[in-house]
C-alpha cells in the first residue's frame, strides 16, 4: 500500500534498506545536507522530511519521526511494512537521569523501559521492556571503537509525558528500573521491529540532564549532534 497516508513516495526504490530516524525533521534536513551526496527528497507531507543519499558510496534514508510514540509508530510502521525498510536507527537527544552522564554525552540503547500502552494496544506483549538490536548494537559499538567517541551502552526510559504534574520522575525511573536517560520514541520504535520481525536500535546524545539541570539550546539540539550521526552512518552503511 504505497503512497501512505503519511508518505507520499511512489518508488519504494528511493528508500534505502537502512533509514536514520531522528525527532525532528530539520535534523533530518541538516544529516541529509552534511553528510550525504547525491541526495534526493522523498517526503514533504506535514513536513515530514526524508532524503535518501549516498553515504561513502552507499544508499542511506534520513527520515523524521516526529515527537513520541504515536508519531514514530506511524512513520516506523509504513517504513518496515510499505516500503520494504529492513533497518531503522533512532538518533535522538535525550535527558540525563544520573550524575554519570554529561551534556553531548553519546548513548547506545539496549532496553527501553516504558509505561506506555503502545505494545499491548497493537497487540504484540504486555511487557514494559523492549531490546533494541542486538546485531546493530554490536555494529555501532565497533564504529563507536573506530571513530573514538566514548558510548554509555544501557536501557532508557521512552516516556509518553515530556510535562509531569508530578515532577520528575529520574530518580524512581534510575533507582528503581536502571534507566539511564529519557526520551519519548523508542519503545514504539522496538515494539514495530519485533512485530514486523526487522532490526532497530537508538542512539542519543544528552540535551539535557535532569539531575543538574544543565541544558543546550534548540538550535543546539538540531545541529550539533553529529558524532552519534557518524556512529550510525558507519552502521547504515554496514547493515
Ligand atoms: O530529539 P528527538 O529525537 O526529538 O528526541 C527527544 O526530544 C523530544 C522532546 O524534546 C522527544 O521527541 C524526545 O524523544
Ligand atoms: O524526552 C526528553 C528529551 C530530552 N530531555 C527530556 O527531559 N526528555
Amino acid at each position: 500500500m504505497i503512497p501512505t497516508p503519511h508518505i507520499s513516495l511512489t518508488d519504494k526504490n528511493l528508500i534505502a534498506k537502512t533509514v536514520l530516524m531522528p525527532g525532528d525533521p530539520l535534523r533530518a534536513k541538516m544529516i541529509a545536507e552534511t553528510f550525504l551526496t547525491d541526495v534526493v527528497q522523498i517526503n514533504a507531507v506535514r513536513n515530514m522530511y526524508g532524503y535518501t543519499g549516498k553515504y561513502k558510496g552507499k544508499p542511506v534514508t534520513v527520515f523524521g519521526s516526529g515527537m513520541g510514540m504515536p508519531s514514530i509508530g506511524i512513520y516506523s510502521f509504513e517504513l518496515y511494512n510499505f516500503y520494504g525498510v529492513e533497518n531503522i536507527i533512532r538518533v535522538g537527544s535525550c535527558g540525563a537521569y544520573t550524575k554519570d552522564l554529561n551534556l553531548y554525552d553519546v548513548i547506545l540503547v539496549n532496553e527501553a523501559y516504558s509505561e506506555s500502552s503502545f505494545a499491548k494496544t497493537m497487540g504484540l506483549t504486555g511487557s514494559k521492556i523492549l531490546k533494541a538490536n542486538r546485531v546493530l548494537n554490536n555494529r555501532a559499538i565497533k564504529a563507536a571503537e573506530k571513530l573514538n567517541i566514548p558510548l554509555h551502552v544501557g536501557r532508557i526510559h521512552s516516556s509518553d509525558v515530556f510535562y509531569n504534574l508530578k515532577g520528575s520522575v529520574h530518580e524512581a525511573r534510575f533507582n528503581e528500573q536502571g534507566c539511564i536517560a529519557v526520551e519519548m520514541e523508542s519503545f514504539a520504535l522496538f515494539a514495530n521491529a519485533k512485530a514486523l520481525n526487522k532490526k532497530a536500535t537508538c542512539l542519543l546524545t544528552v540535551s539535557d540532564s535532569l539531575v543538574t539541570h544543565e541544558a543546550t539550546t534548540a538550535d543546539e539540539r538540531q545541529k550539533s549532534f553529529t558524532r552519534m550521526m557518524e556512529i550510525a552512518l558507519e552502521v547504515a552503511i554496514k547493515s
